[in-house]
């Protein structure tokens, strides 16, 4: 098992590092920094949104394949925006499903996926025994997490995000393209947030960056050992 732990900022990142005993030592590949656990997790803090999260996500996987060690499993982690009432701040959230939710084009009659357009793929499915391992150990709940360029800032554009995308729990800015990536290498990927925040009208100082850090510490305390027995061959 060889997992590369993908976080937006370095805050994020040393909050999962603070699961692992043992410290860390950072390995310097040509575009990125990773910090390697004792136990041989690799967590990168690869930027703020989709485009830096696939390309620091990208040359990690492409070292490790060079090095003929690839990774088994590729993970985004962080905080997130939860979608109210089902995701309060404070709460995890595993995703079942990885949607690129603002990937599209503005019509006169709504937001079109470019799926609908010809292009590309807006969604990626982590294997579903592990993250139904994953929500049984860490009491995450499953269900979408939407990837955005924006975050949402109105009542008006949550309730539209929530009528596309009505198993929606949470939005981050990360996951769409660390799953990419991932895809891209043909390994799988998973998502585990930390709610911070509601969905909705814009309220910085409501925001509970501590709390959520704390928990994503305490989830991955608890998402090691879930990791470690993983058969990525178990399809059940
Ligand atoms: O200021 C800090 O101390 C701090 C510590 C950790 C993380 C941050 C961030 O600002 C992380 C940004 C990151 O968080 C995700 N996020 C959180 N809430 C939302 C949301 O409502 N909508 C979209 N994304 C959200 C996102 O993945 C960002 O990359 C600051």
């Amino acid at each position: 098992m060889r997992v590369l732990v993908a976080t937006a900022v370095p805050a994020e990142r040393d909050a999962v590092a603070a699961a692992f005993p043992g410290g860390t030592t950072e390995v310097r590949l040509p575009a990125a920094t990773l910090l390697r656990t004792a136990g041989g997790y690799d967590l990168l803090a690869a930027g703020v949104g989709p485009a830096l999260a696939a390309a620091g996500t990208a040359t990690a996987l492409t070292a490790a394949a060079l090095e003929g060690r690839p990774y088994t499993l590729v993970v985004s982690a962080g905080i997130a925006g939860g979608f109210r009432p089902a995701a309060p701040v404070g709460s995890l959230v595993v995703a079942d499903e990885i949607i690129a939710a603002d990937l599209g084009a503005e019509t006169a009659d709504g937001f079109v996926p470019v799926t609908e357009l010809g292009f590309g793929t807006v969604s990626h499915r982590p294997p579903d025994p592990l993250v139904r391992a994953t929500a049984e150990a860490t009491g995450a709940r499953p269900g979408a997490v939407l990837t955005v360029s924006t975050v949402t800032g109105s009542a008006a554009r949550a309730a539209d995000l929530s009528a596309r995308h009505p198993h929606a729990l949470a939005e981050a800015m990360e996951g769409f393209g660390v799953a990419e990536a991932a895809a891209a290498h043909g390994v799988p990927v998973m998502e585990i947030r930390a709610v911070s925040n509601p969905v909705g009208p814009r309220d910085r100082d409501a925001w509970r960056i501590p709390a959520a850090l704390a928990a994503l510490t305490g989830a991955f305390g608890k998402l090691a050992p879930v990791l470690e027995s993983w058969n990525p061959h178990d399809h059940r």
